[in-house]
Formats: C-alpha cells, structure tokens, sequence
C-alpha cells in the first residue's frame, strides 16, 4: 500500500530535516576553517579580509554548477550572504555607500552583496564615501560604477599611493533582471594583495574636452565611464582589459591629447555576464 499523504509529508519532512541540518553542520565546519585562515592571514600581515578576485571566482563557479528548482538569484544571494559574513568575522568591516543617486537601488545592491550582519553607512555622494573609507582602518566602500552623483571627477581622490582603490565591480555575476543589478564600484585602502588586473581603471585628466577622446581610448580597448570638467581641463574615468594599458598613452597622442595625465586608480576583475537564456533556467515557470 502507498503511504498516506499524512506519512508521505512526514517522510518528506524528515528529509528536510536530514538536509537542514548538514548544511547547518557544514556551514559551522565552513567556520571553523575560517578560524584557521585568520590565523594564516594574520601571519601575512594582510588587514581587509575582503578578496574580490577570489569571490569573483567563486560566484562564477557557483552559477555555472547551479541547477534545479532553486532560483540562481536566490543561490547568489545566500552565497554572498555566507561570503560576506565570514569576511565579516574574520576582520569586521563597514560598508559606506553613496545613496545620492537614490537610497533604494543602493542599500538593496549593499544588502544583496554583503548581507545584513555588515553594517550599512549610507553617505550623500562620492567624496563622503571616499573620504570614510580612507580614514577607517579597513572599510569598504560602494559607489555607482557610473559616477552619477554631483560630486565631478570623485575619481581624482583615487589617485595616488595612499587613496583607496577601486578593487571589484558588483554584481560579479551580471545578467538582466539581476534582484541587485546596480553596476557599483568597490573602493578599499589599498591592501597586502595586490588587486586583480583583468581590468585596469585609470583616471585622465585631458588638458580640454574634445569628441575625439572616445575614439582614443576605444582605439586602447578602454570605455569612458564618467567625465566631468576640472580646472584646467577635463577628466574621465576609463576602463580598460590590463593587457593593453600601455597602448593608451600612444592612442592618446594620436589624437593630440599626449599631454593627457594618466593615473591608476585601481582594477577588478574582468566582468561575467550571463545570457538571457541561461539566465532564465532557474526562473519560476510564470
Ligand atoms: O579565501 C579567503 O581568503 C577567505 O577569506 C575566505 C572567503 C570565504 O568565506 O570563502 C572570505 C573572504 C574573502 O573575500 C574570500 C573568501
């Protein structure tokens, strides 16, 4: 005889017990490998617990194994949850985002990406965030990839040894519709570990503005994201693959721009983007 509804739930339940509380056993393994790791870490002397590339690299593998009924928006969302916190337990950290551009889509790109045991600082614009992450000892920091607040060239307070750095773009799995989709810009104090160099990011300070700039830094691979006026000239914030920085100063002047000034202002790694298509597999049948 088939089991009653009644026992079949019940065996179901029990199920769902077992598997409930290996992950929950798993997840207090996971911990105790996090204690060992402080240790290591400690050892190199590195401060920021926070390891973009490494993430990077395991969010891509996670949405690339991932099958079945459980939607990938809500798979990426608990593994950044899990991430972020036990980057968080490792070395406690603030997340300081610019909610200029509007709180909303920011808080939820903040929660999404490092859940609600870090604590959210919101700030009004770019500078204030920057300005918070470089007096803190080793905070994050979250702005819109796209600039976007009144702040001007906020990338000039990148430059030089002592700014902080753009380190990682967020979503590190993007795709359309994605529940956090802002593209946004992570800014740390620059670490022990040298930050990925798929793509470098540089700030240029042209002497004027002229409409053969985009092509220049095309001709480099590279794409302006944001431009504002400065005294004396004009400043763009460019991204680029690494392999082909030093072409940039060469497509510069041949556009007459070789009085261009060129600076670092940090790197992520190179962005993942996710088909439609795939996307889709795990989305709920409408
Ligand atoms: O691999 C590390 O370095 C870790 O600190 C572990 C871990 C994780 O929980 O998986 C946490 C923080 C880093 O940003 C990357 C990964």
């Amino acid at each position: 005889m088939p089991p009653s509804p009644a026992d079949a739930l019940s065996e179901l339940r029990q199920e769902i017990d077992r598997i409930d509380l290996s992950m929950h056993r798993l997840l207090m393994e996971r911990g105790e490998i996090i204690h060992r790791l402080i240790e290591v870490k400690r050892a190199q002397g590195a401060g920021c617990a926070f390891r973009p590339d490494r993430e990077a690299q395991m969010m891509r593998a996670l949405v690339e194994r991932h099958q079945g009924l459980l939607p990938l928006d809500a798979v990426e969302g608990i593994w950044r949850v899990i991430v972020s916190t036990f980057t968080y337990v490792q070395a406690p950290y603030t997340v300081h985002a610019d909610d200029s551009g509007g709180d909303a889509q920011m808080r939820d790109s903040a929660r999404f990406h490092f859940g609600f045991t870090v604590p959210y600082a919101p700030h009004h614009g770019a500078l204030a965030v920057i300005s918070a992450v470089a007096a803190s000892g080793g905070d994050l920091g979250v702005l819109r990839a796209s600039g976007g607040s009144g702040d001007g060239a906020w990338w000039l307070r990148l430059i030089g040894d002592a700014g902080p750095k753009i380190i990682a773009r967020l979503p590190f799995v993007e795709r359309p519709d994605h529940p956090a989709g802002l593209p946004v810009f992570v800014i740390a104090k620059p670490g022990a570990e040298a930050a990925s160099q798929d793509i470098a990011l540089f700030s240029i300070s042209l002497p004027r503005w002229t409409h053969d700039a985009p092509a220049a830094v095309a001709a480099a691979e590279g794409e302006i994201l944001a431009a504002a006026p400065v005294p004396g000239g004009h400043s763009i914030l460019v991204a680029l693959p690494a392999a082909q920085a030093t072409r940039l100063p060469a497509a510069l002047g041949d556009a007459n721009l070789g009085a261009a000034q060129i600076d670092p202002v940090g790197g992520h790694s190179a962005r993942f983007e996710m088909d439609e298509a795939r996307a889709g597999v795990f989305a709920p049948e409408p």
